[in-house]
């Protein structure tokens, strides 16, 4: 499967510093995916040489096989985006505001605008004026508004900043139907790792303007240690004795429990143990990895290996 929007060792330098440093994958129709890192991490800048808002120092950037260095005008023809919020009249209906941006474009008549807006959910306030809206419908108006020229990849930064979390469910859902229903490629981007779970199939985690690594976002929560958490009879005993037979394992006691980060297959011996050593177990339990643990260690392991 060939990417619609490829990254080709895209490079940012301003001011003799370089932003971005030779940043490379692909986006395929059909994924949510999500752009994530720190703040500074070089997220905004990436996406504004996506769009075209910038230029790209080396490397480059193909939008449906078209670069948008030499074929701008072919390349973003293929781009809807929300990069900084939207601007709309606040004082005209949502549809008075499509109309407009309508007009700015060719071939899009009142047909596909209705369409549009019932994509997005918004056809029965499409007539009330904007400033009546809440800032998630004014989110998904903007959506329309980039939606209007039917792009085949939906570019958005932070789209669900300063939203609740209603706001953040609401955007969220439509922006997964616009990649499984309607085969799009969508690119978001945040600081939030939770929402970035919910919200994406794959991801890429960019810090200091460098791509650390792109995944699916289940192949980042598996596939590494996990804190298993031991409720026994005296933990004192319990520490003593696991750090006896396993003297590697990091071990954290909290009140009545320890919390071992162990992979799934040594629980059943570490079970044996205790048991062995008589120290009665009354609870054991994996703790779910969330995405913001992996990200941590991903991007520790990479300052690890940067100092090393
Ligand atoms: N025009 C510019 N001139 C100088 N430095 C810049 C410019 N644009 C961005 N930077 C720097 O590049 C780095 C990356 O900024 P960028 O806005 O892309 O990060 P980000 O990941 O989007 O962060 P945030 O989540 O805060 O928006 C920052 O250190 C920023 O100060």
């Amino acid at each position: 499967m060939t990417g619609i929007v490829k990254l080709n060792k895209v490079t940012k330098v301003i001011k003799n510093r370089t932003i971005i440093d030779s940043i490379s994958f692909e986006v395929h129709k059909g994924e949510v995916f999500g752009f994530l890192g720190p703040n500074g991490a070089g997220k905004t800048t990436t996406i504004r040489m996506m769009v075209g808002l910038i230029g790209i120092s080396e490397g480059d950037i193909e939008i449906a096989g078209k670069s948008i260095t030499n074929d701008f005008e072919q390349a973003v023809s293929h781009i809807g985006a929300i990069i900084e919020n939207p601007e709309m009249y606040k004082f005209l209906t949502g549809y008075q505001n499509l109309l407009h941006y309508a007009r700015m474009s060719n071939g899009i008549n009142k047909k596909k605008i209705f369409e549009i807006v019932e994509l997005v959910g918004l056809t029965e306030r499409i007539h009330d004026k904007v400033k009546t809206y809440s800032l998630g419908m004014r989110q998904r108006l903007g959506l329309a508004q980039c939606l209007l020229h039917e792009p085949d990849v939906l570019i958005l930064d932070e789209p669900t900043n300063g939203l609740d979390p209603a706001g953040i469910r609401e955007i969220r859902d439509h922006l997964r139907y616009l990649a499984k229903e309607k085969n799009m490629a969508v690119i978001v981007s945040s600081h939030l790792l939770l929402e970035m779970e919910m919200m994406c199939d794959r991801i890429a985690i960019i810090q200091h303007g460098k791509l650390i690594d792109v995944q699916r976002v289940q192949n980042f929560l598996e596939g590494s240690d996990h804190v298993v958490v031991f409720e026994t009879a005296d933990s004192v005993k319990a520490i003593q004795v696991i750090s006896g037979s396993y003297p590697t394992i990091h071990i954290k006691q909290l009140e009545n429990e320890i919390h071992l980060l162990i992979s799934k297959e040594q629980i059943p011996g570490i079970v044996r143990l205790l048991v062995e050593n008589h120290i009665d177990i009354f609870r054991v339990q994996e703790v779910t990895k969330t995405l913001e643990d992996r990200f941590l260690e991903i991007t520790r392991e990479k300052a690890d290996r940067i100092h090393v």
